[in-house]
């Protein structure tokens, strides 16, 4: 029996998509209203790629990156409202994690599939009761594809960038819009043409395309796809 049939009881809602559809931002309101886990999947890739960047490693030397992968603790310090402190090695590595520079190292790492390999486990260990909400790339196809609720969540490629342009400038980061939708643009292809666990729906996910909705609206729709409480 494998970890993921160990906990199979246990519900799991996740929730795929492209970046900047929000799954992070939803994620972690549907968990907050359900009382459940949330993991945040690609802060563990981040966090891979950041801890490769201090030890000056080649993002071209797939040996390396996998035992960094193997020795790269990473811990999630949940405060209160705001997003959870995510601890690398013993560093508060938060802010360095959201940067682009991260997320595109993230991605180029997460094309390594044993570092995905390796990766699987700490992702299923989330799974605890009452139950868990899991965001990323492959939480529906390969981590939890026994999941009781699938959503793949996507909107428009130019509404994405104008998000993280918006998130940034309120960071106080300056960022160029066209950049960032270029960025977004190699990424999502990155992500979705790997030959290991690449970006795709789920069959049985429930697509929602949240262009031109608000987070509140897009957290009620996912809610809705559950059973009553
Ligand atoms: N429906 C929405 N309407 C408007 N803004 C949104 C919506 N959903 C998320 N946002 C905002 O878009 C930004 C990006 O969202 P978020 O970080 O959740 O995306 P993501 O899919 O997790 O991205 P990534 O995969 O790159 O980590 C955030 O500033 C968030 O507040
Ligand atoms: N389940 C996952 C989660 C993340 N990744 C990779 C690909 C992403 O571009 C990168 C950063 O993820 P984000 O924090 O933006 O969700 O990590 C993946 O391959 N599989």
């Amino acid at each position: 029996m494998n970890s993921a049939d160990s906990h199979s009881s246990i519900p799991v809602l996740t929730i795929d998509g492209p970046s900047g559809s929000g799954k992070g931002t939803i994620s972690r309101l549907v968990a907050q209203r359900l009382g459940w886990h949330y993991l945040d999947s690609g802060a563990l890739y981040r966090a891979v790629g950041v801890a490769a960047g201090w030890a000056d490693l080649d993002l071209a030397d797939p040996a390396a990156l996998v035992r960094c992968t193997f020795d790269t603790q990473v811990g999630f310090r949940d405060d209160g409202p705001g997003e959870p402190r995510v601890i690398v090695n013993g560093v508060d590595a938060t802010n360095e994690l959201r940067t682009e520079t991260a997320g595109a190292a993230a991605s180029a790492i997460a094309a390594i599939p044993e570092v995905r390999a390796a990766l699987k486990d700490r992702q299923r260990a989330f799974r605890q009761p009452p139950g868990l909400v899991a965001d990323g790339r492959d939480m529906g196809t390969v981590i939890f594809p026994d999941a009781s609720f699938k959503v793949f969540l996507t909107a428009s490629a130019e509404e994405r960038a104008e998000r993280r342009y918006k998130q940034l400038k309120d960071k106080g980061v300056s960022v160029n819009l066209d950049g960032l939708l270029r960025e977004i643009l190699a990424r999502d292809a990155r992500d979705a043409s790997r030959a290991v666990a690449p970006l795709r729906p789920a069959e049985d996910a429930v697509r929602i395309d949240t262009t031109g909705l608000g987070i509140d609206e897009v957290v009620e729709r996912v809610l809705a796809l559950l059973p009553a409480r």
